[in-house]
């Protein structure tokens, strides 16, 4: 059944304008009767009309019709029409007649109560099923005694024809019971979360933990701390799940998080650390007056236009206005003052017309505001324990119509949030980190969190994801980048020499080599504008401290490499996101902001300025011309401590416990090594010291600058080998890389004793500093 928009009332033609009024009268008022005594369908209006009410009105005018034609025998002129009518009726639908009044004041009563009318999904399904019903019973009725009417005969008799009656009785007696079923099995599929992005990107880089090689944490670079002693494995329960924990789980969920609560020896939260926020709920009194306001205001200013239904979100309701007919949209768009006036709030944000729909919307905020946690979107989202889905699979928070929002962030795969303070922005990232930890192990994501104002990512201190300690110090950060760059050309350069185009394909090849994969690394930018204010102090010349350089050239390229960049900032102003970061980062969610110009820094739009804060956001995801409006998600503090914490727990523990782990408050206060020496903690500082050695040797004894020899040699990653070359070129014994092509080797074999003897001397004079004992950077690419 083809699915109807807009069923505009029957033209009662030229009757005129009275007859006109008299038929909207009626239609209206059988509407408003009807959904006076039915239950109130999603959407639905009791008080003002609908679309629909026009069909439906005629739907139930023909039932009562036909119900007193089969079922009543009056005399007279009436009696003789009525019974002309049935007549009429037997000779089309035969002893269905009889039933046919009660279908048609069933669908009548589904039309009026329904704002989508014939195109709502339950009618349909039901039309289509009594529909089948109806044809079979007609054939069967045909076939035993020729009482099918005109109907039975070509469901009937016609087919038996050319197949015999034998064979059509079976047949009609399947499609009748199907019909039936399908008419009773009134359940609507569960409302599936919207995906923003791609959302079942299917990623096998990692699959189960099963098919990682035992020692499978690959650090992006030596110097993080996970890197060296091999996590726990599967026999040591770390952290079983606490009792009870999935069974406030949907069964789907609980189960996908049994399967894949070990992976490649770590243990992944459960789920159940996450706890679900405020009930939603449909409609309110508050609501229905606001609707009521809405529509006086309308006829205040003699506008044709009546307010439907309305969605009420978990922060706005939006109230849906259909526009009569010669009226200028203009005319409602131009109320927006108006509205505010009368409500009594200024964030009133008008949308014309609403996506997909020929309405335009007027969001108001609610009173009563619900707290839309991650909980609820992840236990939401069946997918969200499954290892096929994406492993940079974010909760974002809801909709406007309270479904689940999600996204990839690779296939963002970048993100510029803005918003002023109190906007949510804080509240964002801790669902995007909490998000990826919940399902990512360090093995497959590493985290590089920025934080120059020092208290907002400070929860995740300690995790094993982190390949350097939080770094607070904006120089440092600005550092950090730059390190993230070369990051990003040593994998290009380890895509090149494995001959992929992308991460997910190096990934594919590793692991059918028995290869450690390469991980995601996730970069976390928080605030922008401190790092955007060392660039601003420094030289004009001084490259080391540039920020928007290194910026641009991840947004350019990282994406294929793995590396995925969020930028956050409270001061979106155009020296802090300049232009060439903005046309690089197609992904925006803006929470909100102080003014107009601020909102279309972020979003190119207006928009964010109406917002309400504490997550009231606008998301535009790469590719999209409109913003959707959500309510970010609301992790609380406890939750963050309890996941990372899971994780902390799981950290290897110091080979050498004597040394102690540099914090970070220590390793920001050493002096600034340059971007290679990354601070980090040295407990595998050791066996760090022992393979750079062994790598120093095989590159010098064969004179052959190769990244993936290291890897054959070494049995290491990828990130691994090309870290170790890295060092080697800052202690000038290969030169820089040369895309797929191997390095030059700078010493000769008789040199290595004396490199041997001159890293001694760096790593005794770093050991007294507390600083990681590699060697200083000598040249620079
Ligand atoms: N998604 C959310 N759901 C419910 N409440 C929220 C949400 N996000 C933020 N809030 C509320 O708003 C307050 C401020 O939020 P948040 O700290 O995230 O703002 P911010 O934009 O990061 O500000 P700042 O830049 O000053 O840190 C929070 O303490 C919390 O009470």
């Amino acid at each position: 059944m083809a699915r109807r928009k807009q069923q505009p009332a029957p033209e009662p033609g030229a009757l005129g304008p009275i007859a006109r009024a008299a038929w909207q009268g009626l239609t209206i008022g059988t509407g408003r009767a009807v959904r006076g005594i039915t239950p109130l369908a999603d959407g639905a209006d009791r008080g003002a009309g609908q679309p629909h009410d026009g069909l439906g009105t005629l739907l139930l005018l023909t039932g009562m019709v036909l119900g007193a034609a089969m079922w009543t025998h009056p005399a007279g002129t009436a009696g003789a029409a009525l019974a002309g009518i049935a007549a009429l009726a037997g000779t089309l639908i035969g002893v269905l007649a009889y039933a046919a009044p009660a279908g048609l004041l069933y669908l009548a009563v589904q039309v009026l109560r329904m704002p989508a009318g014939l195109g709502s999904p339950a009618l349909i399904r039901q039309t289509g099923g009594a529909a089948l019903t109806a044809a079979a019973i007609a054939g069967v009725a045909d076939l035993a005694a020729g009482a099918g009417g005109l109907l039975g005969r070509i469901t009937g008799a016609a087919p038996a024809a050319l197949v015999t009656a034998w064979v059509m009785l079976p047949v009609l007696v399947l499609s009748a019971t199907a019909g039936l079923i399908t008419v009773t099995g009134f359940t609507l599929p569960r409302p599936q979360p919207r995906p923003v992005a791609e959302l079942d990107d299917l990623d096998d880089d990692f699959d189960d933990g099963s098919a990682l090689p035992p020692a499978a944490a690959a650090p992006v670079s030596p110097a993080a701390p996970a890197a060296t002693p091999a996590p726990p494995t599967p026999a040591a329960p770390v952290h079983p799940a606490p009792a009870g924990a999935t069974q406030a789980r949907p069964a789907a969920t609980a189960a996908g998080e049994q399967t894949a609560a070990v992976v490649g020896g770590w243990h992944l939260p459960p789920l159940s650390l996450l706890t679900a926020g405020d009930p939603p709920k449909k409609r309110t009194a508050a609501g229905d007056e606001i609707k009521a306001k809405l529509q006086g205001v309308l006829a205040e200013f003699k506008v044709n236009a009546s307010v439907g239904g309305y969605r009420r979100g978990p922060a706005v309701t939006r109230y849906e206005i259909t526009v009569g007919p010669g009226v200028k949209v203009s005319k409602i768009t131009g109320l927006e003052q108006n509205f505010a006036l009368v409500l009594g709030t200024p964030n009133v944000r008008i949308l014309s017309p609403i996506p997909g729909k020929s309405a335009v919307g007027v969001e108001i905020p609610n009173s009563d505001r619900e707290t839309v946690s991650l909980g609820d979107v992840i236990h939401a989202y069946a997918a969200w324990s499954h290892r096929s889905s994406h492993r940079l699979l974010i909760g974002l928070g809801k909709d406007i119509d309270g479904r689940p929002v999600t996204a990839v962030l690779a296939d963002m795969p970048h993100l510029l949030v803005g918003g002023a303070t109190g906007s949510g922005k804080s509240g964002f990232l801790n669902s995007l980190l909490t998000s990826v930890l919940t399902r990512a192990t360090p093995d497959e994501v590493r985290l590089l969190l920025i934080d120059p104002k020092r208290v907002e990512l400070a929860a995740y201190t300690g995790l094993p994801h982190l390949v350097t300690p939080i770094v607070t110090n904006p120089v440092k950060a600005v550092e950090a980048l730059h390190w993230l760059v070369r990051e990003m050309e040593q994998r290009y350069d380890a895509l090149a020499e494995a001959g992929v185009r992308n991460i997910e394909d190096f990934n594919r090849k590793a692991r059918a080599a028995g290869a450690t994969p390469l991980p995601y690394l996730l970069a976390v930018v928080d605030e922008l504008a401190d790092l955007m204010m060392v660039a601003g102090k420094a030289a004009k010349d001084d490259d080391e401290l540039d920020v928007e350089g290194p910026i641009v050239r991840i947004l350019q390229l990282a994406r294929a490499a793995g590396i995925h960049l969020v930028l956050a900032t409270q001061r979106p102003s155009v020296d802090v996101v300049t232009g060439l970061i903005k046309a690089n980062l197609p992904s925006r969610l803006a929470f909100a902001v102080a003014s107009l110009p601020d909102s279309r820094v972020i979003i190119d739009a207006p928009g964010a300025e109406k917002l309400l804060g504490r997550g009231d956001g606008l998301f535009i995801p790469v590719g999209a011309s409109t913003p959707i409006r959500l309510q970010g998600a609301w992790v609380t503090e406890k939750e963050i401590a309890a996941v990372v914490g899971h994780w902390r727990r799981q950290q290897p523990a110091p080979a050498a416990p004597a040394r102690a782990a540099v914090q970070p408050a220590e390793a920001e206060a050493a002096p600034a090594p340059g971007p290679t020496a990354v601070p980090r903690s040295n407990v595998d500082a050791d066996a760090d010291r022992a393979l750079f050695l062994q790598a120093i040797e095989l590159v010098v004894a064969s004179q052959f600058g190769s990244t993936s020899m290291l890897q054959r040699k070494l049995r290491i990653g990828y990130a691994k080998a090309g870290r170790l070359m890295d060092l080697m070129q800052d202690a000038g014994i290969v030169g820089p890389s040369e895309g797929s092509k191997a390095r030059d080797v700078l010493v000769k074999p008789d040199e290595l004793a004396r490199i041997r003897v001159e890293l001694d001397a760096d790593d005794q004079a770093n050991a007294d500093s507390n600083v990681v004992p590699f060697p200083q950077r000598q040249q620079r690419r």
